[in-house]
C-alpha cells in the first residue's frame, strides 16, 4: 500500500509554529522506505501522522486511494514497532504474538498457526515459551516484530527499532528486518538517524531537516547525487570535506567546471575517497596538491589530513608508504563524481544532474 501527503502541515497544539510545513511525498507499495534526518527533524512526528497517532493541522493523506486523514490508529490497520519493544512482559513470547489475534476474535487454531509462521519468520520459533525478561534485546525486538505482522498491516512502520541494541547486533538485526521485509513484502516505513543505517537497509531515503524534505531517492542517488549541502554532509562516513572556495581553488577547477557555473559557486565539498594521490608532478594536467599535515590508522583505514590552499581536508585514499611528512607539495586528483560544488544556498550546481524525478 502507497502512502501519501498531499501539502501536510503540522502544528502541535501547544506550539503556534509548524513542525512540519506543506510536505508532499508519495512513499512506494512494497518496499523499504527510511526517514533520516537529525534529532528534531520531524521524523517521529511524520511517522506518527501516518499511524494516525496525530492528526495533521493542514493536508490530506492517503493509503492507495483510500483518503485516511481522519482515520485513527486502529482503523489504518498500521502495525508498529517501538525502540523499547513494549512487550506485555507476565506474558510468554507466543501469548505476546497472539495478543492482536485475540483482541481481534480470531479463532484458536488459526491462532496459533499464525503466531507460529511469524515466530518462525523472525527465527524465534524456539523461544515461544519463554518471557520477555528471558530474551536478549535483538530477540524482544524479533518478537516486537512478529507481534506487529500479526494482523497484516498494510503499513509496517518502525521508530528507531534498533536503538537500544549494541553495535554489533544492530547490524545483525538491520539486516534481519531486511530479510523480514524482502519475504512479507509488507510497505515498511523505518525511523533512523543513523545514515550508515539507512543506506544498508533502505530502497529509498527521505532525509528531513527542519521539518522539510532535503531529498528523496535511492540511497546511491543520494550518495552519488546530494541535492544540497546539508544531504551530501549528513550522509557518508568520513563526513565531506567543505571549503569556502577562495581563488586559489577557483583557478585549480578552471579547466574541470564550466565559468558561468564556477562564478556562482561558494562552497567546494569533496568526498575523502575521492581525493588519491598521484606521482604525476605536472601541475598542468593535475592541478590539484597540498601538504600531508597528519596520517592516522586505525586497523585497515588510513586518514591522512592534506592542507589544500590552506584548509585541512581529510582523504582516505592515501597509504602509510605515500606518507612523507614534509612541507612539499603532494600532487593529487579528484575522481570526477566525488565532489560538487554548491551555491550560495547550498544547492549543489555541479555537477549538472537529471531533473529531480517530483516524489509525490
Ligand atoms: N508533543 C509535542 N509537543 C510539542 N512539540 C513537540 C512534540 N513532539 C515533538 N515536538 C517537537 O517537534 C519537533 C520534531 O520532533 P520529532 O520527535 O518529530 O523529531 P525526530 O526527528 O523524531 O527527533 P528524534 O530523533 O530526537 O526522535 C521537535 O522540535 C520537537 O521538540
Amino acid at each position: 500500500m502507497d502512502v501519501r501527503f498531499e501539502h501536510v502541515s503540522l502544528a502541535y497544539a501547544n506550539k503556534q509554529t509548524n513542525i512540519l510545513t506543506d510536505i508532499n511525498f508519495k512513499i512506494p507499495a512494497g518496499q523499504l522506505t527510511c526517514l533520516l534526518g537529525p534529532s528534531g527533524c520531524g521524523k517521529s512526528t511524520t511517522l506518527n501522522l501516518i499511524s494516525g497517532l496525530l492528526e495533521p493541522t493542514k493536508g490530506q493523506i492517503f493509503f492507495g486511494d483510500k483518503d485516511v486523514t481522519r482515520l485513527d490508529a486502529l482503523e489504518r490497520k498500521v502495525g508498529m514497532v517501538f525502540q523499547s519493544y513494549a512487550l506485555y512482559p507476565h506474558m510468554t513470547v507466543l501469548e505476546n504474538i497472539c495478543f492482536p489475534l485475540r483482541m481481534a476474535k480470531m479463532a484458536k487454531a488459526e491462532m496459533l498457526k499464525r503466531a507460529t509462521e511469524l515466530a518462525q519468520l523472525v527465527h524465534v520459533d524456539a523461544e515461544l515459551t519463554k518471557k520477555p525478561g528471558e530474551l536478549s534485546g535483538g530477540q524482544q525486538q524479533r518478537v516486537a516484530i512478529a507481534r506487529a505482522l500479526a494482523k497484516s498491516p498494510s503499513i509496517l512502520l518502525l521508530d528507531e527499532p534498533l536503538s537500544n541494541l549494541d553495535a554489533r547486533l544492530r547490524v545483525e538485526m538491520r539486516d534481519e528486518i531486511r530479510r523480514i521485509q524482502k519475504e512479507t513484502g509488507v510497505t515498511t516505513i523505518f525511523v533512523t538517524h543513523d545514515q550508515d543505517e539507512a543506506m544498508h537497509i533502505a530502497d529509498q531515503i527521505m532525509i528531513l531537516n527542519n521539518g522539510t524534505i532535503q531529498q528523496f531517492a535511492a540511497p546511491n542517488t543520494i550518495y552519488a547525487q546530494p541535492q544540497n549541502l546539508f544531504v551530501a554532509k549528513f550522509i557518508g562516513n568520513p563526513v565531506i570535506n567543505t571549503i569556502a572556495l577562495n581563488d586559489h581553488h577557483r583557478t585549480d577547477f578552471v579547466k574541470l567546471v564550466p565559468k558561468d557555473i564556477l562564478a556562482k559557486a561558494t562552497t567546494l565539498a569533496i568526498r575523502a575517497e575521492s581525493i588519491v594521490p598521484i606521482n604525476s608532478v605536472d601541475t598542468l594536467t593535475h592541478p590539484f596538491s597540498g601538504i600531508q599535515l597528519e596520517t592516522y590508522q586505525f586497523g585497515p583505514e588510513v586518514t591522512t589530513q592534506i592542507a589544500y590552499h590552506g584548509v585541512p581536508i581529510t582523504s582516505n585514499q592515501f597509504n602509510t608508504h605515500t606518507w612523507v611528512n614534509n612541507q612539499h607539495p603532494i600532487p593529487f586528483e579528484l575522481h570526477k563524481n566525488g565532489y560538487f560544488l554548491c551555491d550560495s544556498n547550498d544547492n549543489v550546481i555541479w555537477p549538472l544532474k537529471e531533473p529531480l524525478v517530483v516524489t509525490r
